[in-house]
């Protein structure tokens, strides 16, 4: 795990010593958006059509941030238009690599790099910060659109309809309001709540996220016994968001990360909700427990340092959810 600074890799952890032992993410700094026409989007500059074969997303498919892209790639249609690397589940001193295995590291299909890092130099070569998956990059302007996933699922939501013909919305007009409200309740308490907990090096920092991660999932709990999805019966960005937390959470955030007050299958709705989501088509093959649990329990060394994977017991992903008879 490292950083670049002006465009030189450096291998340090995480720096928690100002902040008294608290994680604290830093945030991308990519945000070109593509819409349909190359008008600019919320953020960045214009230059970003949506054209079919021009865009290449860099993944890995251990991180839940990643997973969120390679969800909305499937369920609109866009494998045809838009092109995959998977990266090495192992993080070490340079960070995501290249280097491919036999349970889904593709290598650099694009540029042919060893390294993520050198994706983000050829884009800047100045460039200083994390080096962060997932990566949309551009294949005619050679440099990253995105490395905000909560962005890039966003374009991919809307800008390809004239493609793909498909035209599924997962972030309908009328309920954007709510769907940012829980977004920002979820973002903190749980999607990057489970790295609070498990990044955390003070018990203070700790107590300061388990309590609230807890907090919010009994929440969803009593929300999800009510409706089928977090907006009514209608399936959001929210859920996708939140599922891909859910999915790695009994695996690895209650182990590894000490989220262990509760695992997600003590908790009936939410275990069924996510069974739900998992069983949509699309998107158990985007689920890929093998580089899940290799990436946090081999990468995170401060937090494992014997490397040692756990055996984990088998949860029965393919169970009918009986989800359907919610409103
Ligand atoms: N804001 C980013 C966060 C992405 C992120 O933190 N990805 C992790 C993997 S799960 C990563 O690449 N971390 C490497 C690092 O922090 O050095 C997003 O949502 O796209």
């Amino acid at each position: 795990m490292g950083l670049l600074v002006d465009g030189i890799w450096h291998d340090t952890w995480y720096d928690t010593k100002s902040t008294g032992g608290a994680f604290k993410r830093s945030a991308a700094q990519f945000r070109n958006w593509i819409t349909a026409d190359g008008s600019a989007g919320p953020s960045g500059r214009d230059g970003f059509k949506a054209e079919s074969g021009r865009y290449h997303l860099y993944v890995s498919l251990a991180c839940p941030w990643a997973h969120r892209t390679l969800i909305f790639r499937e369920l609109k249609d866009l494998s045809a238009h838009i092109s995959v690397s998977v990266v090495n589940p192992d993080m070490l001193d340079k960070g995501w690599t290249f280097e491919k295995d036999d349970h889904g590291a593709t290598g650099d299909t694009l540029l042919g790099k060893e390294f993520a890092h050198q994706i983000y130099t050829t884009a800047d070569p100045k460039y200083s910060g994390r080096v962060t998956v997932p990566i949309l990059w551009d294949k005619q302007q050679n440099t990253v659109v995105s490395n905000e996933s909560s962005e890039i699922i966003r374009m991919f939501n809307a800008a390809f309809d004239g493609i793909t013909g498909n035209t599924l919305d997962f972030w309908p007009e009328e309920l954007r309001e709510p769907i940012e409200t829980v977004n920002e309740r979820i973002y903190h308490q749980v999607n990057n709540g489970v790295y609070k907990c498990g990044f955390a090096t003070s018990q203070d920092a700790y107590d300061t996220a388990v309590h609230p991660l807890f907090d919010t999932l009994d929440w969803l709990e009593d929300l999800l016994s009510q409706h089928r999805y977090l907006m009514g019966n209608r399936v959001t960005e929210a859920d996708w968001r939140l599922f891909t937390t859910l999915v790695r959470f009994d695996p690895v955030y209650h182990l590894h990360f000490k989220c262990n007050k509760k695992r997600l299958i003590d908790y009936p709705n939410l275990w069924a909700y996510t069974r739900e989501l998992y069983q949509w088509p699309g998107v158990a093959q985007t689920v890929n427990f093998d580089h899940i649990v290799r990436h946090y329990h081999y990468s995170h060394d401060t937090i494992n340092p014997h490397r040692i994977l756990p055996v984990n017991p088998v949860l029965e992903w393919d169970l009918p959810h009986g989800r359907d008879q919610m409103v």
